[in-house]
């Protein structure tokens, strides 16, 4: 007898490349709704013990979600929301994080994301996190470029841990790692997952 052994699983580098082709073929107008998609499931979240949202600027050239529509509609919606953005040292892997103040003090940095060139750091406690990723599985773990930059920001935050993406879950991720940390939940056009 002949057993043969499926794996539904993928490991993270076979998952970066299937994503990275995947959001290439969207057009402009697909990321576009997209975007105001994932943004109607996030405006129906409870923001009322929210004080503080950490949220990623998109890498346009990589087709990210813009997350800009998240900022302007936490602006214009929950006022009283501290609006954090982040700047990654890809020496270190480790980010620091400035309070949003207008896209006039951004600037691009070598890898196409928009960071804040200065301003005032944050320090203090983060209540809600956006977190950027190429794909997500059906517990929770997410495959991101593969520096570690939000596993090691998240490890050390009791904050609310909310995915983005333009598409569903993968069955499973094989090479999850002690550092990976789980979503709380994710946010697709179609549906909110809760882990
Ligand atoms: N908007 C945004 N900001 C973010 C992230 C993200 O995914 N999205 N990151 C999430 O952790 C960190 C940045 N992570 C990155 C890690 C590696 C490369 C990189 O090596 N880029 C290469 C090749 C990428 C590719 O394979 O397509 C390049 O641009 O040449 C870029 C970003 C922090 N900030
Ligand atoms: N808290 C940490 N301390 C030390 N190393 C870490 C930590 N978190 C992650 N790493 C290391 O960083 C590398 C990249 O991790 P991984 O492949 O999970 O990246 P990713 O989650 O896809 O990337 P990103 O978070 O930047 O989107 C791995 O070698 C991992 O061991």
């Amino acid at each position: 007898m002949v057993v043969v052994l499926l794996s539904l699983g993928m490991t993270k580098a076979e998952i970066r490349k299937q994503a990275i082709l995947q959001r290439k073929g969207l057009s402009d107008a697909q990321v576009a709704a997209y975007s105001r998609a994932l943004l109607e499931h996030f405006a129906a979240l409870d923001f009322s013990s929210v004080r503080t949202v950490h949220v990623f600027l998109p890498i346009a050239e990589k087709k990210e979600p813009d997350t800009f529509l998240f900022i302007d509609w936490l602006a214009s919606q929950h006022p009283g929301i501290r609006i954090i953005v982040p700047k990654a040292d890809f020496e270190t892997a480790l980010m620091q994080h400035y309070v949003y103040a207008g896209r006039e003090g951004l600037l691009k940095n070598a890898y196409n994301i928009l960071e804040p060139a200065k301003g005032e750091l944050h320090t203090g406690e983060v209540d809600m996190v956006l977190v950027p990723m190429l794909a997500f599985d059906l517990q929770g773990y997410r495959a991101g470029y593969g520096k570690g930059f939000y596993d090691r920001f998240l490890a050390r935050l009791g904050a609310q841990r909310i995915g983005l993406s333009f598409f569903g879950p993968v069955e499973r991720i094989d090479d999850v790692n002690t550092y990976d940390v789980k979503l709380d939940c994710c946010i697709t056009p179609e549906r909110v997952y809760y882990f």
